[in-house]
């Protein structure tokens, strides 16, 4: 997608070929700033501090990081260790282990010597097929758009999504905003209520994403969004997943499963974007998904800027607090799953499709 209409990715191979780059995300949307990932601590000190972030990009992150690791040492042992240190970074995105496991396998029946220039180019290919899939979600999230679009004669379809699952989320065109991207190009009339997402308010990423694209939308707090449906102001929710378990169920940013218990209670249809490497059919059910807990300082400070720019944290409690980052939101209060096989409607639709 586009910052200030230069098209990039969110991860890029830097001019030496061995190297990638990244945006900071810890300083988006105030400041845009690039740093570079060498080493497998490089990858693993970014994914597990968030500065990059996004289930389909924590695993290109890692990808590149075993390739990373791969250069330095490609023996058997050194794949082990650097997959289980990768893996160790974040808990609850599959992509994640999805993406270390097919680097893993790829180049296992490698001759070392081969090993890292080899897990590099697959690397890429992941970032490739990452885009192929949101392009693909877009182009399944589409038409729901455009019916209710002619459901509502020329009125804008007012659409609340959570968290960030936008460009920056992913490689390019995001999961659950590549629908939103796509009915914006093709003149559909859209407004986009924005949950913050507190507490690392990945909706101001998503925020600084649609304005950049100059698709209108809104900054609510996180328990806007109940008031807003119950008034009529929300005419479908569409969130982005970290973990779809084999029977249906939704792991996503904390916050996710109280707005998927509002729309079901006011008839407002709930989706969930994913691309096939967020399915897991070997995690059964959503209690079965690992919940990361964060550190309590994530909920007792908030970030941001002064008038003057300035990045500033400001103390709101010196409480204990408590810092679950995802919920589980139950198969039955999913309309429908947006991927890159199309609308899928259940846990069987899933499996048939996606499960490999
Ligand atoms: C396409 S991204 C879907 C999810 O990864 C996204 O909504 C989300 O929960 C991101 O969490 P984060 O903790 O910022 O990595």
């Amino acid at each position: 997608m586009n910052i200030d209409g230069t098209a990039t990715r969110s991860i890029w191979v830097e001019a030496d070929g061995r190297s990638v780059g990244i945006f900071d995300q810890r300083l988006l949307p105030w400041a845009l700033e690039r740093m570079v990932l060498r080493s497998v601590e490089d990858a693993a000190v970014a994914i597990a501090d968030m500065a990059t972030r996004g289930a389909p990009l924590i695993g290109a992150v890692a990808a590149y990081g075993l390739a990373f690791g791969l250069y330095e040492d490609a023996s058997d042992a050194a794949l082990d260790a650097v997959h289980a240190r990768l893996l160790r970074t974040r808990p609850t995105a599959v992509n994640l282990r999805w993406a270390l496991d097919r680097i893993g396998d790829a180049v296992r029946p490698l001759a070392p010597s081969d090993r890292a220039a080899a897990a590099f180019a697959e690397a890429g290919r992941i970032c490739d097929e990452d885009v192929a899939m949101n392009r693909a979600i877009g182009a399944a999230g589409l038409p729901i758009i455009r019916a209710l679009a002619e459901r509502k004669g020329g009125k804008p379809v007012n659409i609340l999504t959570h968290c960030n699952a936008g460009w920056l989320a992913t490689v390019d065109w995001g999961t659950a905003t590549a629908p939103l991207y796509m009915a914006h190009d093709a003149g559909i009339p859209l407004h986009i209520w924005v949950d913050e997402t507190r507490p690392r308010n990945q909706g101001a990423l998503t925020t600084f994403e649609l304005a950049q694209h100059g698709v209108p939308h809104s900054y609510i707090v996180d328990n806007a969004g109940g008031l807003l449906m119950q008034q009529g102001l929300v005419d479908m929710v569409i969130v982005g997943t970290d973990r779809v378990a084999a029977n249906g169920d939704v792991c996503n940013k904390i916050g996710t499963y109280l707005k998927a218990l509002a729309a079901k209670e006011h008839g407002v249809p709930f989706y969930v974007a994913l691309p096939s490497s967020t399915y897991d059919p070997a995690t059964p059910d959503g209690a079965s998904v690992p919940i990361e807990q964060r550190s309590a300082d994530e909920v007792r400070f908030v970030s941001g800027t002064d008038e003057a720019g300035r990045l500033a944290a400001i103390r709101l409690t010196g409480s204990p607090a408590y810092n679950p980052a995802f919920d589980i939101t139950p198969a039955t209060l999913v309309t429908g799953y947006v991927t890159d096989y199309g609308l899928l409607t259940d846990a069987a639709d899933l499996r048939r499709s996606m499960a490999t």
